[in-house]
């Protein structure tokens, strides 16, 4: 079986190419939701997600063994040398180019790799997971790359907080499980923040955990379209409030423009907060208060009271923004 075919549907543009890096559990599947509403389409669950406007590939399926096959190497996923990303930037390519593939399949439930599946064109493509902006080949073929950069601190709370209370983990077992991932990710998945387009950072509120600090990096001049405050502003109500400032610093040796919110919405007064926030942004291009509705819509997922779920509602709203401006939408 060929892994590419010719083309054969015409579209009417390319097809836009969205990378989405981050660590497994990061909450990829909130931010697919916000994406998802935000261009006004749905997909259906499956393997690969698919509906009539994007498709979103998982990339573990390039992983090159199964479970066991690591376990023999002694690699973990995270490893480069577990992933085949000659296939992946060949694949990735062939979908911008308005091909269908042949995607291998990782299963996560039995650790097997399950034979391809037929992959068909879209108008766009999420392509999500440790590794879109790694290697030179795929990440070429991307119209936009978001990091999501998750400080140790805010995964291992996370981490236990999901793992402990569902999954019946110990605090030291998940602990030890992070501490294992972490040489590799520092090696083959946390680089990639160097050269994403656009950087979402969770870190710990000045008011401590489990409050958060929630940073929008924007590189100056790439592809991501920018916001801006007018003003700092303060919110006040429930424990602990919040606060949005804006300010420029070097990112890893690029200039960038960063909207940060320390803190959280008081959710009695959610919509009117909302309004100010939204009202204080400069560059959102929505509707009048598309980002309040959204995140109304949303407010039961998790982040949705802090800046995980505004600022991740904000880049919804700006893939958006791309996609119209590549395709003249
Ligand atoms: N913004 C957030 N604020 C607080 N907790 C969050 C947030 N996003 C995710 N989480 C935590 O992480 C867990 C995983 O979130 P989610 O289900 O969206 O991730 P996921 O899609 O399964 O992860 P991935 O696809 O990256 O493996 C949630 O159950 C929640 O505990
Ligand atoms: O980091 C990961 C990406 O989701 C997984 O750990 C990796 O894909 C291996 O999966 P599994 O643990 O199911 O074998």
């Amino acid at each position: 079986m060929a892994a590419i075919l010719p083309a054969t549907t015409k579209l009417d543009h390319a097809p836009v190419m969205i990378g989405v890096a981050a660590d497994s559990g990061c909450g990829k599947s909130t931010f697919l939701r916000r994406v998802l509403g935000a261009l006004g389409t749905d997909v259906k669950p499956g393997h690969t997600a698919i509906g009539e406007m994007l498709t979103v590939i998982c990339l573990d399926d390039y992983h090159i063994n199964d479970r066991a096959g690591r376990k023999a190497t002694g690699q973990s996923a995270l490893d480069a040398r577990e992933n085949d990303f000659a296939l992946m930037g060949a694949q990735i390519e062939a979908l911008k180019q308005g091909k269908a593939v042949y995607k291998p399949i990782y299963n996560h439930d039995t650790g097997f790799k399950d034979p391809p599946e037929l992959i068909e064109p879209n108008k766009v493509f999420v392509v999500e997971g440790l590794h879109p902006i790694y290697d030179q080949k795929a990440r070429s073929q991307l119209d936009l790359s978001l990091y999501i950069d998750i400080v140790n601190d805010v995964k291992f709370a996370w981490k236990v907080q999901r793992d402990v209370a569902e999954r019946g983990w110990t605090e030291e077992q998940v602990k030890a499980d992070i501490q294992k991932r972490l040489p590799d990710f520092a090696a083959y998945v946390d680089p990639q923040k160097a050269d994403a387009d656009v950087i979402l950072r969770y870190e710990p509120s000045d008011q401590g955990l489990p409050y958060l600090k929630v940073k929008l990096i924007q590189k100056k001049g790439g592809p991501f379209p920018m916001i801006t405050l007018k003003k700092e502003l303060q919110l006040t109500g429930s424990k602990p409030g919040a606060t949005l400032k804006q300010y420029d610093m070097d990112w890893m040796g690029s200039p960038a423009t960063v909207v940060e919110m320390d803190g959280e919405i008081d959710m009695d007064n959610m919509e009117k907060q909302l309004e100010d926030i939204e009202a204080n942004i400069v560059g959102l291009a929505g509707r009048p208060h598309e980002l309040r509705d959204a995140m109304v819509k949303l407010k039961t997922s998790p982040g949705s009271q802090n800046g995980t779920g505004l600022l991740q509602a904000v880049i919804a709203m700006k893939i958006r923004e791309v996609y119209d401006k590549l395709t003249g939408r």
